[in-house]
């Protein structure tokens, strides 16, 4: 790869040779991370790994971070000890139990300034954090208002008096100070799981040079590996997932890409200040799936969604019209609705988040938007999340079925959008795979007359088939030498441990029919 300069889109990475989907371009631990205060006691601070067997050890000074051992938490000190004076003074000072720890962007911030003024103005590693891109000088009035706000948090976490005592961190001006978080903001990218939660936010300086497609090359991905040291994780990755020629652009995408045009042109706009013009956003022509209905006459083709400005909506396989525009355009509305209030119901009041999904989407089904349109696909997502965070409560044979169905449906309305190998499609496949691999529970009332899933054997064929397609797709997304990461791997063993129990029942099917005695011909 190298860095080429383009009007367009300022610096950006290029291939000098053409790369396979699979191929790990850059392996790097990000110059910082931290964790999202939900993770701050489940996942370790300093290697980012989850809780293990044993539990985690809390810093006994500030009671804020944890980590899996003494090594973890010595690896972590180099900065931790001055985040760890300000945590319990931010803690001090707070109004209330809930804001007594600083937002994820102010303690990545404080992070930042700390280890920039540790390893010297003029080190290599405080050049690469002062190159970042800034967009400090064009900050639209609403940004320039968060910013300012997190300046304000951030001179208190450090304790400031005055503006004058920036200069301790290499900073001249409150100017400044906006322009490091402008910096932080245009630069950082999700700290994620091996099966893509989010976990905090991270900034890598080689790895922020990639500009943005909304249909992406590359992905950026944290997959794990026993094989590195813990010192060495988070290790964070660039992996193609699809072929990238010779002097192509290594483009990752910034922002979630099943969201149709205008929702993602809006979201690139405030956080990275740009008009996306990749070949999705300039070229609109045929019908986008994240905006499709299903053909009104049931042709199978697909019509795009009737809007306010354009109502006139027909089929691109036998041009039938929409005729239902009022009813198509409202049910949008109020699925977009439902899905904000179940976004922010989802971790304070999940039963209530769920009922919202249940109810809403057969609403957008029988209105006749695709699995892939918005905010169908959207709202099939999070009722599969809170169906499986509801699972380990009451696993009874309807509603496993009942989460086996959304896990399939989401996994159809990625598949709509997003290429194969993408570890969005991976994980949402083997999540898949492992439902339908849970034992099933005896049933609590007669059976439902449903097709899908199937009972026995066969769906422990269906489990096993969707482990396969997800092991394909995860070994692109996570990278092929790493064995598709950890989550890779462990599909791996499920896809061979149920191979196995296919096999086993194969066998007994084959054995009971040899013992079975042959009928004789009645003479
Ligand atoms: C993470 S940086 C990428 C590297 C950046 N081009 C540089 O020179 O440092 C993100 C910024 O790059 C620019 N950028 C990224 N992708 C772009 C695109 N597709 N079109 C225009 N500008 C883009 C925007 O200014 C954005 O805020």
């Amino acid at each position: 790869m190298e860095i080429r300069v383009s009007s367009a889109s300022g610096r950006g990475l290029w291939m000098r040779e053409q790369c396979k989907a699979g191929s790990v371009l850059i392996s790097v631990k990000p110059h910082i991370f931290v964790l999202s205060n939900q993770y701050l006691d489940s996942h370790c601070s300093s290697c980012s790994a989850p809780a293990p067997p044993s539990g985690l050890k809390r810093c006994t000074r500030c009671r804020v971070v944890w980590y899996c051992n003494s090594t973890c938490q010595t690896n972590d000190w180099f900065v931790h000890k001055f985040e760890c004076s300000a945590l319990q003074k931010w803690a001090k000072e707070a109004p209330s139990e809930d804001l007594s720890v600083p937002s994820d962007a102010v303690r990545c911030l404080g992070r930042i300034l700390w280890k920039r003024k540790q390893e010297g103005f003029a080190s290599t590693w405080a050049h690469e954090i002062d190159g970042l891109q800034s967009h400090r000088k064009s900050l639209q009035p609403a940004v320039f208002e968060t910013h300012t706000h997190l300046a304000h948090s951030i001179v208190r976490y450090f304790g400031l008096a005055s503006p004058a005592e920036l200069s301790e961190y290499g900073l001249s001006s409150a100017g400044d100070l906006v322009d490091v978080i402008s910096r932080f903001v245009t630069n950082t990218f999700a700290l994620t799981s091996p099966s893509l939660t989010p976990l905090g936010v991270s900034v890598s300086p080689l790895i922020a040079l990639i500009n943005h497609s909304c249909d992406p090359n590359a992905v950026i991905v944290f997959p794990r590996s026993s094989k590195n040291l813990p010192a060495e994780e988070p290790m964070m990755q660039v992996t193609v997932i699809r072929d990238i020629a010779e002097n192509e652009e290594v483009l990752t995408a910034y922002i979630d890409t099943t969201l149709p045009q205008s929702l993602r042109q809006v979201s690139l706009k405030e956080t990275y200040d740009f008009i996306c013009q990749c070949p999705f956003c300039a070229n609109c022509a045929g019908v986008d799936p994240r905006e499709a209905m299903w053909c009104p006459k049931s042709c199978g083709g697909t019509c795009p969604l009737p809007t306010e400005e354009n109502i006139l909506s027909r089929c691109e396989k036998c041009r039938a019209v929409v005729s239902s525009t009022d009813a198509v355009i409202d049910a949008i509305r109020v699925g977009q609705q439902a899905l904000d209030k179940a976004t922010l119901l989802q971790s304070k009041d999940y039963i209530k988040a769920r009922q919202l999904t249940t109810n809403i989407i057969p609403i957008l089904v029988s209105a006749g938007l695709t699995p892939s349109c918005h905010p169908l696909l959207a709202l099939m997502g999070l009722h599969k999340s809170l169906l499986v965070s509801s699972l380990s409560a009451n696993l009874t044979q309807e509603v496993l079925g009942d989460t086996i169905r959304a896990a399939a449906n989401y996994a159809t309305g990625l598949a709509g959008i997003l290429r194969e190998g993408h570890p969005v499609r991976g994980i949402a496949f083997s999540e898949l795979g492992k439902l339908l691999a849970v034992d099933e529970p005896a049933p609590t009332s007669p059976p439902r007359n449903v097709a899908f899933p199937p009972s026995g054997p066969p769906r422990l064929k269906a489990a096993y088939e969707a482990l396969v397609r997800a092991r394909n797709e995860l070994i692109v997304g996570f990278g092929r030498d790493n064995d598709g990461g950890e989550t890779g791997k462990a599909v791996r063993e499920s896809a061979v441990s149920l191979e196995k129990e296919l096999g086993v029942w194969r066998q007994g099917v084959r054995n009971v029919i040899e013992d079975t005695p042959k009928p004789t011909k009645a003479k």
